[in-house]
């Protein structure tokens, strides 16, 4: 049995012709696996990498109990709960140097934020809650009833970070917060999983790459420009071969070769009914692939499987970035065959490529964040299909989130899509919008 065939056996009323957008997801997250290959690198080239490993905190953090105040700091055993608190300033604790000294009960040391708490003493009182007294070099402060407990204004050894705990776990993302922390830890590496390697193209005889002529019934290739976008916004490594024609040679060439060196493969078109269309032949003949009809809009027609990796005997399409050997997927490279469609391309990435190719990087699946918005118009919608609308989240004048789809939503219309900062999802089983109605966005973030 092949893999799609293992797969399609375990999920109760599979159909390929019927599949639902959840269903599309469940597959994906069967079939794909992540890469294996360990990474270590310099916290400067590691945004957006995957940790292959916990991030182990070699120390407390913070290494000394400090004063989260500019004020004093003294032994909180001396508060009492019906008098005031007078004590004698003999010194000053400044950050970044421990002061030395022992401090007597009646005795308090002025101590700067940071600053690492003189020994025996808990408790830090804000300057500006104190009455400051000064008689010659004398100094006395007066803290009012009341006002502080026993451990105020006092970081704890280790209350960040315990020594020897996981500070950053396995399959987490790199944000620039997560580099920060490795930093503080005075990490100079971290361990990731290496970046994806990514082949994409575009099928299509009516598809010209930019600087062609124009000529009739063709159209310039946009879904290049939006794949290369979406995967160099997830930190894939882009390996961009072109438009290729609908031409078996040319296709098989085209699949053998990106098999050959990318972890996974992006095409568009030729995954519908159309008559010319070598694409899907190519597929089949090459790799262990799905051809669905998806009840979504848009982004019906979809492949999805592996193409075996031929070795070809030279690649004409080197790597665009870097270079980090061959993929070593022995299984063969993802396919994701998306619709031609401008706006398809895009709505099925980010609904189903986007969350695979994270988990082939290794990163922990988390559901995509939906944010609920009021829709200001009444939208039409059938059950028994996902819809993504494109629409535009702003605040509206009572503080709330609003949405406003943002016109023309053809598959084709890309300028909707770039005007949009997110999609309306409606959901498999929901039916039309009234104006006023919560809906739910996925917004685009930083996907694109
Ligand atoms: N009888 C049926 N016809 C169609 C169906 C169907 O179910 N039954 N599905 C429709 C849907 S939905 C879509 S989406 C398309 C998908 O067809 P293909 O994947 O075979 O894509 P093409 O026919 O090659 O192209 C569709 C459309 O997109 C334009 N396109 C293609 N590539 C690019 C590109 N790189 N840059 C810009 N524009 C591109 C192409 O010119 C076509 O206009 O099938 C429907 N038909
Ligand atoms: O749904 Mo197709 O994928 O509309 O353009």
């Amino acid at each position: 049995m092949s893999t799609i065939e293992q797969i399609a056996a375990q999920l109760q009323g599979y159909d390929p012709q019927a599949m639902t957008a959840d269903g599309v997801q469940d597959f994906l997250a069967r079939l794909v696996t992540p890469v294996r290959d360990v990474l270590e690198l310099p916290l400067f080239e590691a945004l957006g990498r995957v940790l292959a490993a916990d991030v182990i905190s070699p120390f407390d953090v913070p290494p000394h109990d400090n004063s989260a105040m500019d004020g004093y700091a003294f032994s909180g055993s001396q508060l009492a709960p019906d008098a005031a608190l007078e004590l004698r300033v003999i010194g000053t604790a400044l950050a970044g140097k421990a002061w030395q000294g022992s401090v007597l009960p009646g005795q308090c040391v002025k101590i700067m934020t940071g600053a690492v708490m003189p020994a025996g003493l808990d408790t830090v009182v804000p300057q500006e809650f104190v009455q400051l007294n000064r008689s010659g070099d004398v100094e006395r402060i007066t803290i009012p009833v009341g006002l502080l407990r026993t451990g105020d204004n006092r970081r704890l050894r280790g209350e960040d970070l315990a020594q020897g705990k996981a500070a950053l776990q396995k399959g987490e993302l790199l944000t620039p917060a997560r580099l920060g922390l490795a930093a503080s830890l005075g990490l100079e590496t971290v361990k990731t999983w290496r970046p994806l390697r990514v082949a994409y193209f575009s099928t299509g005889d009516e598809i010209l790459s930019l600087g062609e002529a124009p000529r009739e019934g063709a159209v310039y290739d946009s879904n290049r420009y939006t794949v290369f976008g979406l995967l160099s916004r997830l930190g894939c490594q882009v390996i961009d071969m072109g438009v290729v024609r609908d031409d078996p040679a040319l296709l098989e060439a085209a699949f053998t070769d990106a098999a050959a060196q990318a972890d996974a493969i992006i095409t568009s078109g030729g995954v519908s009914v159309g008559e010319a269309d070598y694409t899907k032949a190519m597929m089949k003949k090459l790799g262990d692939v799905a051809f669905w009809r998806i009840a979504m809009r848009p982004g019906r027609p979809m492949a999805v499987g592996r193409i075996s990796s031929i070795k070809s005997a030279f690649s004409a399409y080197p790597a665009s970035t870097g270079s980090y050997g061959k993929s070593s997927n022995e299984q063969g490279a993802m396919l994701f065959g998306l619709p031609g469609n401008p706006v398809a391309v895009m709505v099925t990435f980010l609904a189903f490529v986007r969350p695979a190719l994270l988990r082939m990087m290794g990163a922990k699946p988390e559901p995509t964040l939906l944010l609920k918005a009021h829709s200001t118009e009444a939208i039409r919608k059938k059950p028994g299909r996902t819809e993504y609308q494109r629409g535009r989240v702003s605040t509206a004048p009572d503080g709330s989130l609003q949405v406003k789809t943002t016109g023309s939503q053809g598959s084709g219309v890309l300028r909707s899509m770039a005007e949009a900062n997110g999609l309306i999802v409606l959901h498999h089983g929901q039916g039309n919008v009234a104006v006023g109605d919560e809906v739910d966005v996925m917004m685009f973030d930083g996907a694109m």
